[in-house]
């Protein structure tokens, strides 16, 4: 079959369209002896930012860890750019951005970057490229003005945002962020929002976002709303809204939890 451009030439399919960023099929995890992710099924695609929304220790980040292949006891199916969850391929496809910072608080913004380009592409043969990678990157995150500040003498979100830098250098595919927008006052928050759309956009970067915050949700193509290790929506925003006959995604969400079973503290060992 063709593709039509309206008004255009027809034009061919790609003969091999880009696998999934993430698929996932029956994903479970134990954790302790709670079952935390219960039989997850879900398919995020390049270019598309989902966001992740849930309360508080319903399994957002022990499904981001599984993605990113530090989760153990995992079973299912999850493959991530084409390749199983873990897979050694994967490790400079992916950014991870965990809810607690990791940078070197005695090192500035840009030695820290420095470094973790250094531990990406190694040699001197790099080290332009690595200067320009370094560049943009405290750029995309909006520190150019405190490049050379000391890490361990910047706010909370400022760390933050070296932390996302850092899980850019590489221009991954994937990128899987932990509440990345926590403690941002509301002009970064944006200002973060419209990053992750030009990285969507322009570089077809995949974004996987876990956020408290719902009105957030409007931003994102997807939404995988998770209760008790459970999925109980996966839409965009719009047809969520539609589909409950609600106003907002915090409403959409709080009518699918009335609906939904309540998990039994039994059911859930
Ligand atoms: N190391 C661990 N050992 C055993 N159980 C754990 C461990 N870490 C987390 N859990 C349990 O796994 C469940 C899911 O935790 P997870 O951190 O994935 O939730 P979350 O949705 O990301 O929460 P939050 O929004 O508060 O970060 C919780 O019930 C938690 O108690």
């Amino acid at each position: 079959m063709m593709n039509y451009e309206p008004g255009g030439a027809p034009t061919e399919p790609p003969s091999h369209p880009p696998p999934p960023a993430i698929e996932a099929r029956g994903l479970t995890v134990v954790r302790g002896d709670r079952t935390v992710l219960r039989g997850l099924g879900f398919t995020v695609r390049p270019g598309s930012i989902t966001g992740l929304l849930g309360p508080s220790g319903c399994g957002k980040t022990t499904l981001m860890r599984a993605v990113v292949g530090t989760q153990a006891k995992a079973t299912g199916d999850l493959q991530v750019l084409g390749h199983p969850a873990g897979h050694p391929a994967l490790r400079p496809r992916i950014g991870y951005v965990t809810q607690a910072p990791s940078v070197y608080t005695d090192l500035t913004v840009r030695q820290n970057l420095d470094y973790f380009a250094a531990v990406l592409h190694p040699g001197r043969a790099h080290r332009d490229a690595r200067n320009d990678a370094v560049t943009r990157a405290i750029g995309d995150v909006d520190l150019t003005t405190r490049a050379d500040a000391l890490a361990g003498a910047l706010s909370g979100g400022q760390r933050s945002r070296v932390s996302l830098a850092a899980a850019l250098l590489g221009t991954p595919e994937l990128l899987v962020l932990d509440e990345p927008t926590v403690g941002l006052d509301p002009v970064l928050r944006r200002d973060l929002w419209d990053l992750f759309h030009r990285l969507a956009a322009d570089r077809g970067t995949a974004l996987l976002i876990s956020s408290h915050v719902m009105d957030e949700a409007e931003r994102c193509h997807r939404l995988l709303l998770m209760r008790d290790g459970r999925i109980l929506a996966d839409d965009t925003p719009e047809a969520l809204r539609r589909r409950t006959r609600t106003a907002t995604v915090e409403e959409a969400f709080l009518r699918l939890v009335d609906e939904a079973a309540p998990i039994t503290e039994e059911a859930s060992r």
